[in-house]
């Protein structure tokens, strides 16, 4: 798929079977909506969730929101039916549970194909097995629909045996692997849940290590998260200001011939120009799409 600056900064998971949920979730200002099948809904809710998820999206009323919906995995008895009804629901991307292999990511593809997807469907893949960290390469190359990768890190903690520290040290490989090879190949990357509710600070903290390392946004579990993750993960008003005034003084700098100059002392070259100019776009992308929430 090719790479949009659509916001990303909030994207919030809301259980497939929770008709309040899905119609909450239209007047909330996250950037993106997860509308899930796997984990949050029970086993005997999941035929009405594919319903309630498939009438809600034809209903609308979403905005410009990504939506996106969480399937079951392939080797569970809901995963076929899943992508053959969710194919055609209306959204955007549909994410893969647990993938471990480019292989998987290609099998949905198939069925979503057949089952009359859309051209335009992204695959999206959760990141949350040790495997997957291994093969994140091959995921990342899988197909041209592919557009995303969400960590998985509750599974992942799950898996390595890890505790969920505040410097958040035993994801920090994991975190990294996924990065490296969602970049290399083009893909969206958000960071994994938080967990605890009444942790406002450690939240926040999260927040900003995931924005540091990279990640384009954070999901979520609560509309609370909401608004602290749209304030990190967008860009400030100093950064909009530098990255204005050093694209500027390039320019400027080029028009006199010259390919590297000083704004305020710092040496800037053409590589920070393009840094400014993604910046300057992800502020524009979200000043439209909140114009447009009102
Ligand atoms: C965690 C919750 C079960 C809490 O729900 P609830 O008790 O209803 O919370 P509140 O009373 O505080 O809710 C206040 C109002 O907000 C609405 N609400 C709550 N959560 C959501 C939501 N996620 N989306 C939309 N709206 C929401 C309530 O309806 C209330 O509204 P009102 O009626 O007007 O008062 C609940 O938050 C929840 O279910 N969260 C999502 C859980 C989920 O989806 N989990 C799965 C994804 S995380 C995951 O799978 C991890 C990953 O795979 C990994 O491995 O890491
Ligand atoms: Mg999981």
């Amino acid at each position: 798929m090719a790479a949009t600056i659509r916001p990303r900064r909030s994207v919030l998971y809301m259980p497939g079977s929770n008709a309040r949920a899905l119609d909450k979730a239209r007047g909330l200002p996250a950037d993106g909506l997860v509308f899930d099948l796997e984990d949050a809904v029970a086993p005997d809710a999941k035929a009405e969730a594919r319903g309630l998820i498939r009438a809600a999206i034809a209903q609308g009323g979403y905005g410009k929101r990504e939506l996106i919906v969480r399937v079951n995995g392939l080797g569970t008895p809901w995963g076929y039916p899943d992508l053959a009804e969710m194919a055609t629901a209306g959204a955007h991307a549909i994410l893969l549970p647990k993938v471990e292999s480019a292989d998987t990511v290609r099998q949905a593809e198939a069925i979503l194909a057949a089952s009359g997807a859309p051209a335009d469907l992204a695959i999206w893949c959760m990141m949350e097995t040790p495997l997957a960290m291994l093969d994140a390469k091959d995921i990342a190359r899988a197909t041209p629909r592919l557009g995303g990768f969400v960590m998985g890190t509750s599974d992942l903690a799950k898996d390595l045996g890890a505790l969920h520290t505040p410097d958040r040290l035993p994801f920090v490989t994991s975190l990294g692997l996924c990065l490296l090879a969602a970049r290399a190949y083009g893909l969206a990357i958000l960071d994994g849940v938080y967990l605890d509710l009444t942790d406002e600070e450690g939240f926040a903290a999260a927040c900003r290590q995931g924005r540091e390392m990279g990640f384009d946004g954070k999901t979520l579990i609560h509309p609370k998260t909401i608004a602290a993750a749209n304030q990190v993960f967008a860009p400030s008003a100093d950064e909009i200001a530098w990255s204005r005034k050093i694209i500027a003084a390039h320019a400027e700098a080029e028009r006199q011939g010259k390919g590297v100059l000083l704004v305020d002392g710092k040496l800037i070259e053409n590589l920070h120009v393009v840094s400014a100019q993604r910046l300057v776009a992800q502020a524009d992308a979200i000043a439209a799409l909140e114009a447009e929430a009102g």
